[in-house]
This record gives C-alpha cells, sequence and structure tokens, in this order.
C-alpha cells in the first residue's frame, strides 16, 4: 500500500520538503508532495526516524551540553544525509567534524563531502536551526560566533547557547560552512588551504564565507582573522562579512571582542548573541548564559536607543532647515513693471500684504491691498524691506504698435470737419444744410441718419463732418487723446460777431493746432455786417486772405443755403494744402465717435476710420470693448461692408459700449483683442487711482522745466473784464525765456467752466482766475483732470508766482481753503452796524473767524474781514450748512441778493519743490 509524501509526512511531523530529503537519501525516487511512496519505502523512513524521535523527546529535557550530544546522535540517525551518514550529501569534501545542516558527525558518502570538516556550517549543532557543533552554545544566538574552530557564516567563535547560524567545533560539512572539513565539498573546505567557496577552517587562502584560523580577507566568518570584517568576528583579525570572535579590525553587525568601528550593534567577548533572536531556546540556555544575554540585550537596546538618537537628530535638523531657508529664500531682488498692486508686490517679495502696508503707513502712504503703486513707491518700499527693485518698462498690451505706413502706400483721405461757434450763431442749421445741399446724385434720396458723423462729396470728393457741433466736445475729445478733426469751420454770426464762445472756439483748434475757416453766417439777415466780423477776428490772431492773411472767411447763409458749395469747396482747398493721407491697405484704425447700448443691437458704436479699411468681420478693440463686427451701417443708413480711411460708420458686434473718444483697432484675432481689452483695463484702473496726480502745476514747474519736460507753460486765463485778461496776458507774454515759453493759449471774461478745464487738460495748461471763481462742481473736475485753478485779485501777485514757480523760487507758504458758502437771501440795513446779509449757508460752514469774499455772478467783487456771525439776535462762532444766519462784512455795505458769500481763510502751506 502506497502513501503520498504529504500524508507521509504528516503521520512523521515532517515538512513534506523534509520527507522528500530524506526518501531520496533513502533511495526513494519522490518528485514532490504528490508523489507517491510505497509500503516498504516508507516503512524504512518511519523505521529510521523512530530513534531520532526518542532522542528528540530525550534532548528536550536535557541542557545544551546534553542536546550537543543528542545532536550529534540524531546526527549519526542522518537526518539530512550529511556527516556520518552513509548517505551522498552535496558539495561536502573531507573530514568534516563539524556541525552542518542538521548533521554532525557525518560520515557518509556525500556528494562532494570529502575529510572531517570543521568548519562552520549553516546551522549549528544543537537542535536548533542551523546550529552545530561543540560550540559550548549556552544561548540562543544569531549570526553569533564564539571561537568556533569551523567558520560558518554569521556566528563562529565558542557558542554556547542554541544560535541561528552558530557553529562550534563542528566537524561536518555544512552550507556555507568549513572547519577543518578537509574532503572537499561544495562550499566547504575544512583544512584545505586553496580557494573555497563559503567556509574555509585552517585554510590559508582566500575564500568565500567562513575561514577557520585564515588571515586572508574573507566574505563571512573568519576564525582568528585579524583583518577587517562584516558582521561578527570571533578572533579574526581579517575582514569578514557576519559575525567574528576576536576580531580587532571594523566590522560591520556585531563584533565580539572586536576593537574596530561597528556599525549597528557589538557585543563583547566571544559567545554573546548578538539579539536574542530564537525565543525558543531561551528556555533552554543555563543561569549564566541567560544572564550574558539579558546583558547584551540590555546593552543592545541602549546602542540601538543611541543610534536612533543620532539617527533622529538629523533628521530633525534637516526638517528645520527648510524653514530657515524658507525665510533665507525671500527674494532679495525683485523685476516690477511701471505699477504694482501691494498685493503683487507683497507676492513677488514674498512677504505679506500687511507687512508692506505697514511699512507704506511709516514712509507716509495709506495703501489700501488692491491700490496700485507706481514703480517709484515700490522701489522706496522694497528697498526699505531689504529687496532691491528692477523696473523693466514691459511692453504694454494695452497700446496697440503703430505701424508706421511706407510713404508710397498712402493715398489722399477726406478731410474731417469740426463746426464750432457761438451760441445760436447757426452751428446746427449749417450742418443740416451742407447734409441736405448734398450735391451728390447718387446720394439723392438715401436717408440721412444721425450716427455721429457724415459725409458727403462735392465734385467728387469727400468731406466727412462731426455732427457734434461745438468746441466743447471737440476739445472733451481731444482731453481722451483723440484729435480727429482736421479743419475747424468757425461759424459767425454775422448780425452778432464775435462772442466769447468765439473766442473760446478759436482758441480751443488754435491749441490744436486745426486750421480755422470762417463761416461768416447768416448773410440774409439784414442787419448782417460780415466785414465787421473779419474786423473782430482779426483781434484773435484771424486775418482774412483779402486783408492779407491766410484765414480763409466764407459768407454763407444756413438758413438760405447760400455759399453752402464754395465753403465746401475751400474746405477741399485746405484739406488739400494740409495733404490729408492714409493706407487704405492695412488692419483698420481710428476713433470711437458716439457709442450707445442699442436694445435690439446691442453696443453700437460710430467709429471714424482714420488708416486702414474696417470689414465685416473684422475683430476690433475699442477701448476695453471688443469683438468682431458683425454688421456695418453708414451715415445714409446703409448696410456696408468696406469702410476706408476718414468714413464713419456704425459697427455692430463690441462686447460694451465703449467711451466717445477712444481709440479703436482691427486686431489679429480675438485672443489677442481679449488680451489687449484686459490689460487695458489694468491699466486703466491705475490710472484711476493716479487721477489726482497733477499734470503742470505751478508747483512741480521748475522741476519740470529743469527736466526738460516742459519747454512751453500753457495757461488760460479768465478774468472779470477783458482788459484783465489782456494785461496778464501781456505780462505773462513777457515772462518767457529761452528755456520755456509762456503760452496763454485761452483767456475769457467770465467764471471758470468745464470747456476751460477740458482745454486745460488737454492742453496740459494752467488757469489762472483774476477776479473769477470757479463752483465747486468745477474745482472737482479740476481735481479729477489733475488741472492747476490759481486764483488772483492783484495782476502783480499772479505774475510773481509765475514767475518764481518758472525760477524755481515759488513759495506758496500760505494755501486758501474755502470753509463755506452762504447765498444772500435778503439785505437789512442796520444802524450803526451797516449792511447785515441774512444768509442761507449753502456749502460748508461760515466760522466767525474766517475772512469772506463777495461773489456776484461768478465774480468777486469784495474780499474782505467778516465783522459780524449771528444766529437770530446771537453772536456765534460758526454756522453749518442748511442753517440761516445773518453775516455783516467790515466795511462794505454793498451786499445784494443773490451774492454768494464765500467763507475762506489762508492755511500755512510747506513747499513741494
Ligand atoms: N436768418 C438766418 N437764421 C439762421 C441761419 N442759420 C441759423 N439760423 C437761425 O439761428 C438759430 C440758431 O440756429 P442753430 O443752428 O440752432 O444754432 P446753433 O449754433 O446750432 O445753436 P446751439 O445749438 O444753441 O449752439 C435758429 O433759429 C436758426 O433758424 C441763417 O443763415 N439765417
Amino acid at each position: 500500500m502506497s502513501i503520498r509524501v504529504h500524508e507521509l509526512a504528516k503521520e512523521l511531523n515532517f515538512s513534506s520538503k523534509e520527507v522528500i530529503t530524506r526518501l531520496l537519501a533513502l533511495g526513494t525516487d519522490v518528485k514532490n508532495h504528490l508523489s507517491t511512496v510505497d509500503q516498504k519505502d516508507a516503512d524504512r523512513l518511519r523505521d529510521q526516524l523512530k530513534g531520532k524521535e526518542i532522542n528528540l523527546d530525550h534532548s528536550e529535557r536535557k541542557n545544551s551540553e546534553e542536546i550537543k550530544t543528542k545532536t550529534s546522535e540524531i546526527g549519526q540517525e542522518d537526518r539530512t544525509a550529511e556527516g556520518r551518514t552513509s548517505m551522498p550529501r552535496p558539495a561536502y569534501q573531507g573530514q568534516p567534524q563539524g556541525s552542518r545542516s542538521n548533521q554532525v558527525h557525518n560520515q557518509g558518502p556525500r556528494p562532494n563531502a570529502q575529510g572531517p570538516s570543521q568548519g562552520p556550517r549553516t546551522g549549528t549543532q544543537s537542535p536548533r536551526p542551523g546550529y552545530h557543533g561543540q560550540g559550548q552554545s549556552q544561548g540562543p544566538r544569531q549570526g553569533y560566533q564564539g571561537q568556533p574552530s569551523g567558520p560558518r557564516p554569521s556566528y563562529q567563535g565558542q557558542p554556547q547557547g542554541p544560535r541561528q547560524g552558530y557553529q562550534g567545533q563542528s566537524q561536518g560539512p555544512r552550507q556555507g560552512y568549513q572547519g577543518q572539513s578537509q574532503g572537499p565539498r561544495q562550499g566547504y573546505q575544512g583544512q584545505s588551504q586553496g580557494p573555497r567557496q563559503g567556509y574555509q577552517g585552517q585554510s590559508q587562502g582566500p575564500r568565500q564565507g567562513y575561514q577557520g584560523q585564515s588571515q586572508g580577507p574573507r566574505q563571512g566568518y573568519q576564525g582568528q582573522s585579524q583583518g577587517p570584517r562584516q558582521g561578527y568576528q570571533g578572533q579574526s583579525q581579517g575582514p569578514r562579512q557576519g559575525y567574528q570572535g576576536q576580531s580587532q579590525g571594523p566590522r560591520q553587525g556585531y563584533q565580539g571582542q572586536s576593537q574596530g568601528p561597528r556599525s549597528s550593534s557589538a557585543r563583547a567577548g566571544a559567545g554573546i548573541p548578538a539579539t536574542p533572536v530564537i525565543t525558543e531556546q531561551v528556555k533552554r540556555q543555563s543561569p549564566a548564559s541567560k544572564k550574558a544575554q539579558d546583558k547584551a540585550y540590555e546593552r543592545k537596546r541602549e546602542m540601538e536607543k543611541e543610534r536612533e538618537s543620532v539617527l533622529r537628530a538629523p533628521h530633525r535638523r534637516v526638517q528645520k532647515q527648510p524653514k530657515k531657508e524658507v525665510k533665507d529664500t525671500t527674494p532679495k531682488h525683485i523685476v516690477i513693471q511701471e505699477s504694482i498692486s501691494v498685493q503683487d508686490l507683497a507676492i513677488k517679495m514674498s512677504r505679506k500684504a500687511g507687512e508692506l502696508i505697514k511699512h507704506l503707513m511709516n514712509l507716509g502712504v495709506m495703501a489700501t491691498i488692491n491700490q496700485e503703486l507706481d514703480s517709484e513707491t515700490a522701489t522706496i518700499l522694497a528697498n526699505e524691506m531689504g529687496v532691491t527693485v528692477e523696473v523693466k518698462a514691459e511692453k504694454s498690451l494695452a497700446v496697440i504698435e503703430e505701424i508706421e505706413d511706407d510713404p508710397k502706400d498712402l493715398t489722399l483721405r477726406p478731410p474731417v470737419v469740426t463746426v464750432m461757434g457761438h451760441v445760436d450763431h447757426g452751428k446746427t442749421s449749417l450742418l443740416d444744410a451742407i447734409r441736405t445741399t448734398n450735391v451728390t446724385s447718387s446720394e439723392a434720396g438715401g436717408i440721412t441718419q444721425h450716427i455721429g458723423a457724415y459725409q458727403v462729396e462735392i465734385k467728387g470728393q469727400k468731406i466727412t463732418f462731426l455732427d457734434t457741433p461745438g468746441h466743447e466736445a471737440f476739445t472733451a475729445m481731444r482731453a481722451r487723446g483723440a484729435q480727429v478733426t482736421d479743419i475747424a469751420v468757425l461759424v459767425v454770426a454775422a448780425d452778432d460777431g464775435v462772442m466769447p464762445q468765439t473766442v473760446e472756439a478759436i482758441n480751443h483748434a488754435k491749441a490744436a493746432e486745426v486750421p480755422i475757416i470762417v463761416a461768416i453766417n447768416k448773410i440774409d439777415k439784414e442787419n448782417a455786417t460780415p466785414e465787421r466780423v473779419k474786423q473782430e477776428l482779426t483781434e484773435y490772431g484771424l486775418v482774412v486772405e483779402e486783408w492779407g492773411g491766410d484765414t480763409i472767411a466764407v459768407p454763407v447763409s444756413a438758413k438760405s443755403k447760400v455759399n453752402i458749395e464754395q465753403l465746401l469747396e475751400m474746405i477741399l482747398l485746405v484739406a488739400e494744402v494740409r495733404d490729408l493721407k492714409a493706407n487704405p491697405n492695412r488692419l483698420a484704425a481710428g476713433t470711437v465717435i458716439e457709442a450707445e447700448l442699442d436694445k435690439g443691437k446691442g453696443p453700437i458704436a460710430t467709429v471714424l476710420v482714420s488708416k486702414g479699411t474696417l470689414n465685416v468681420g473684422d475683430v476690433a478693440v475699442a477701448g476695453c470693448a471688443f469683438g468682431r463686427i458683425r454688421a456695418m451701417v453708414d451715415d445714409k443708413g446703409r448696410r456696408v461692408k468696406k469702410a476706408g480711411p476718414s468714413m464713419p460708420v456704425e459697427i455692430q458686434g463690441l462686447s460694451e459700449v465703449p467711451e466717445a473718444g477712444e481709440p479703436f483697432a482691427v486686431v489679429a484675432d480675438e485672443k489677442l483683442a481679449r488680451q489687449i481689452t484686459s490689460a487695458r483695463t489694468a491699466v486703466r484702473k491705475v490710472e484711476e487711482s493716479k487721477r489726482t496726480v497733477v499734470k503742470v502745476s505751478l508747483e512741480d514747474l521748475f522741476d519740470k522745466i529743469k527736466e526738460g519736460e516742459i519747454k512751453e507753460l500753457n495757461i488760460i486765463i479768465k478774468a472779470d473784464v477783458q482788459g484783465s485778461v489782456e494785461a496778464l496776458r501781456q505780462s505773462l507774454l513777457r515772462l518767457s525765456t529761452d528755456e520755456v515759453r509762456v503760452n496763454p493759449i485761452h483767456g475769457g471774461v467770465g467764471a471758470i467752466n468745464e470747456n476751460d478745464i477740458m482745454l486745460a487738460s488737454a492742453s496740459n495748461a494752467i488757469i489762472i482766475g483774476f477776479n473769477v471763481r470757479a463752483d465747486s462742481n468745477m474745482k472737482a473736475t479740476a481735481d479729477l483732470e489733475g488741472v492747476d485753478l490759481r486764483f488772483y485779485r492783484v495782476i502783480y501777485d499772479a505774475i510773481e508766482d509765475v514767475k518764481a514757480a518758472m525760477t524755481g523760487l515759488l513759495d506758496p507758504t500760505f494755501k486758501e481753503v474755502v470753509l463755506g458758502k452762504a447765498e444772500v437771501r435778503q439785505v437789512f440795513k442796520v444802524p450803526k452796524a451797516g449792511t447785515v446779509a441774512g444768509c442761507m449757508v449753502t456749502e460748508g460752514k461760515i466760522l466767525r473767524s474766517a475772512k469772506v469774499r463777495v461773489i456776484r455772478d461768478g465774480i468777486v467783487i469784495h474780499e474782505g474781514e467778516m465783522e459780524s456771525l449771528r444766529r437770530f439776535k446771537d453772536d456765534v462762532k460758526e454756522v453749518l450748512e442748511s442753517f440761516e444766519c445773518g453775516i455783516g462784512i467790515e466795511k462794505y455795505n454793498d451786499i445784494k441778493e443773490g451774492d454768494i458769500l464765500e467763507a475762506f481763510a489762508l492755511e500755512e502751506e510747506k513747499r513741494t519743490l
């Protein structure tokens, strides 16, 4: 009856592998655990193992010394076909005497086994895995080697306890162990002197693995070697891997009496185990060995702790280091553009925005996180914080680069005309007359649309008229940087002559360096005196041709449509002289004339093409708006697909409503358009935050002159009477020097109005008010536009200030601060006290201590001290807005109802130069 290997193994309480080995040793052919073994072979194995079992039982009750004996006996019974067994063992040679894997004293023929081996083997002689020999081992040790007479992987020496890998005086050949084995074995060589793999007992040649008394460098164990070793070394002095008993060389792992440096744990003396790994075997060890082992264990623990702390220490340092590095990595140098927000700067500097704001406060700048800082402020701030700054003006996307056209590509384009003039002089009528008297038959029947501009054709040539008459719109557009007008038509009613707004218009056109054609209108009227108009015009630098000048003046009647064509011809003539040209074959660019949000069409904008040709389908950018042009309509309401230079068209397709006066341009694609508009939005934000920056002021005039920024000081003079305007103008003109020319671009009678501010803004001028005021709205506008307003009551003061500013000596020690305004509602004559004005405080507050100024129709008629301030019958120190009060002015009684009393104080001001 046969039995399967695994069943037999189970029965014998062995592993299948072991059973297979044993069966093979018995000559039974088995391959694996499923192989069948016949009854006879199984019995043979059973018989063989019977004795061993007895021994095993017995050995469990013995101490290690006995165990050794038992194992020897077991070895005789040949559990592993090695030692004294008669079974062949692979790789064994010589006379093995030491313990080997599971076999001691085996004598049987083994494959390659020759001679009595004494070297170390895998395992020991004790009933421990891998232990054999006479090592006097007392405790379980791994890799321990006392004074082994044979080399073993790991442990060698005088083992006292059962150890893994221990080999005492083993004599049998073992795997990896070579005691005094003399027979040729694989891996083992007892007293062999030749090179061996694995153990070599007393060999002297180079060996791999163990070497008994070898002195050469060895891998693995070396008995008395003296060289450096890896692992434990018994008495060895040579280099070894694994354990070495009394080694003196540097070793890796455990070293018995070694004196050399060791990595990992080290044990003193021979036979002290490195680690108590095999707990089962601890039971068997003697008290002495136990004590020694405990000691060793404790010591090892200590060493491990030490080692751990050493390992941790640098780790901790490594963890801390990055923190330090984070601080150190704060940039020391940054590159910024011309402006940067506090937040962005903080990010660039790797600092907190709050920190920057704090520093800014220390520098006297109150800023929010989103506030844009100019490069100068940002540089000062960063320097304060130890960071150097490089300002790199990157090419801004916000500005579409101007492409210079080749002169040969340029062709004549129609002139763009703006009609200006005084109120009611007939501007609108003239524009209508021109539009309706349009001479082209081809356009007859076309419904004229008001899209902000229109074109007329005369003698085959076109003229573009901007629909919004007046210099206000013209200047407002200029203030936005758009100068679309080529020629100004100045309408002067022949029956009225040159009026204040006529003068304004002349000055605005001159400031823009736009040629003027005078249309003397209403000549149909009986009281029309065109000659007087021509006469008056000369006073403003416009001398008509017939009087030897270069100003073209055409007498017209808008109402009767007289001389309209002649006017148009004159416009063409001037245009011809100006040689107005553009390149039609390029991407279009121009200006937004008007824009609105149409309920049906969305954002619509009338644009005037200045160069190139605009096509439906083009992607256009207008200010901060962009989009693909869906449709275009001309001034006659016709759908068009193209619009060349000087042609006004209404376009649809923009993302939002752009502002009038903003430039527009066609770009390559929507992506670029999007980039440009987002850059412009950013720029706009910056500009908004910089709005308060004064363009030119008397305070910084000297600096700007010095820096060469200003070569011309533009001044607008507003005075109570024309005589004062003239007097101031002449005096200021005389201040011109080689470095800077004083240029009074406009002078007029009356209060400072929005047009003055717009002109000043567009022309970078300052405004001098002589005996006139600007209302609070105008002041706010001036502040917004960055226009410097100056008020004087003495011409000499005004002259002196400008002079001082030009020479860098301006000393505005006192600055006037308007405290409040009161409107005179009633005037009382009080005996002895004089005239008292019953007022309503309309703005701010009136202080008793303040100075007071009497303004009538925007003109300052008196300035003096306040004599009394009363609420009902009580004297008070101040009266707030919306309260009534009585004001008496020192030595002044000419107060009238409707006058404005302005309370002001003079505050000392530090010079800013
Ligand atoms: N007799 C006569 N009257 C004219 C002539 N041109 C305009 N008018 C009249 O003058 C008045 C003012 O004309 P507008 O065209 O409104 O003048 P404006 O300059 O546009 O006026 P504002 O829009 O207020 O600035 C109207 O009543 C017109 O009829 C003209 O050539 N002859």
